[in-house]
């Protein structure tokens, strides 16, 4: 047998939405065509009112696409209605940045829902329910009410109410918005043991680029109602493309200029030059600083920096100052060792 190419769980295909306003319409969604590969986490990123929510809801037919067609795990939802559109939705779970669970439920009680409303609970739905509640940490609070909990428990229900009725795609909008950092890290790392455990395709949106670098394998940046640039979360970190990626990225460790610098830099000129080097893969643990210094005399001085992992492999950003007639030697010698670099501008 060939090694079949890697699925889709959901598409989009030049799907657009426009919702009616006084003297004309806003386009939500201009022509969106999107592949959200099975059994992985792909996020949505993009700035407030770029689209993100509406792409999402199309998911799970909670919106209907004005144009194109939205298809997952195999099914049309574009067209679906009735029946057919409560199938697919115990197919597809989702979460919520404020959680929306039921006041007056107990733990279990809204874990339980789901399945209630399914029509299918029943002794072996309890003992499920049960599964659930142990898997996502929350064994010992089972009965507590939501009140009771803290935002990343409360979350923690939210997810496993979200697996209830065993869904093959998990929705999240926002998920850890709410949250702080630590709680964050740990529900996200809980999603990404969903998705390795129980092969769950995970489509999250977001506006922040530190939870696509530390859960997503693949991303699509989102600017007024279109995909701006999509493909694998490292090959976009390594090498953005549009600015409005390049914007998100200069968010995440390691890419921000320094103030003093920041306030100081012009585009062009004679002045001292500033240089990002971007590192990727084997070239992360590269000395190249030194030897800059030793193979070609040119001294340059580090401004801020990081290296950290996506997808399990280093990543690094540095960022130098060096005299500006050094820059195209420096650019040369950086290339031909494989790393990127892109003048910032010159300190004025
Ligand atoms: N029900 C609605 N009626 C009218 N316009 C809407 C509706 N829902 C969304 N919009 C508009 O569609 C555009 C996209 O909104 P959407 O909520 O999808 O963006 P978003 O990227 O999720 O933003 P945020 O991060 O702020 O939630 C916005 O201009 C918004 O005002």
């Amino acid at each position: 047998m060939n090694s079949a190419p890697s699925q889709a769980a959901i598409t989009f295909r030049e799907v657009s939405k426009t919702w009616p306003q006084r003297g004309g319409a806003v386009a939500a969604l201009d022509r969106v065509s999107l592949d959200v590969q099975a059994g992985g986490i792909t996020g949505v990123i993009g700035r407030s009112g770029a689209g993100k929510s509406t792409l999402l809801r199309l998911v799970n037919g909670l919106e209907r696409a004005s144009a194109g067609r939205v298809e997952v795990l195999g099914r049309d939802v574009t067209a679906a209605s009735g029946r057919e559109l409560r199938a697919l939705r115990r197919d597809v779970g989702m979460i919520f940045q404020h959680f929306n669970l039921l006041a007056n439920r107990t733990v279990r009680g809204n874990v339980a829902l789901p399945l209630e409303i399914a029509g299918v609970a029943g002794p072996e739905t309890d003992r499920r329910v049960g599964r659930l509640i142990d898997l996502v940490g929350l064994g010992a609070l089972a009965d507590r009410y939501p009140a009771q909990l803290s935002g990343g428990q409360k979350q923690r229900v939210g997810i496993a109410r979200a697996l209830a009725t065993e869904p093959k795609v998990l929705l999240s909008d926002e998920a850890t918005s709410a949250l702080d950092p630590e709680t964050t890290q740990a529900v996200l790392a809980l999603l990404r043991d969903i998705n390795r455990e129980l092969g769950l395709t995970i489509l999250l949106i977001t506006h922040e680029m530190a939870v696509v670098r530390d859960i997503c394998h693949h991303v699509a940046v989102m600017e007024a109602g279109r995909i701006v640039e999509t493909g694998e979360t490292y090959d976009i970190f390594a090498n953005p493309q549009d600015p409005v990626t390049r914007s998100f990225l200069s968010g995440v460790t390691g890419t921000v200029l320094p103030g003093f610098i920041a306030r100081r830099i012009t585009p062009d000129g004679t002045g001292p030059a500033i240089l990002r080097i971007t590192f990727a893969g084997d070239s992360a643990t590269h000395p190249v600083l030194s030897r800059l210094g030793a193979e070609l005399g040119i001294d340059a001085s580090i401004l801020g920096g990081a290296i950290e992992e996506i997808d399990g492999r280093p990543f690094g950003n540095l960022t130098v100052q060096m005299p500006a007639e050094a820059l195209p030697r420096a650019q040369a010698y950086l290339h031909a060792h494989d790393l990127r670099t892109e003048v910032l501008g010159h300190v004025g």
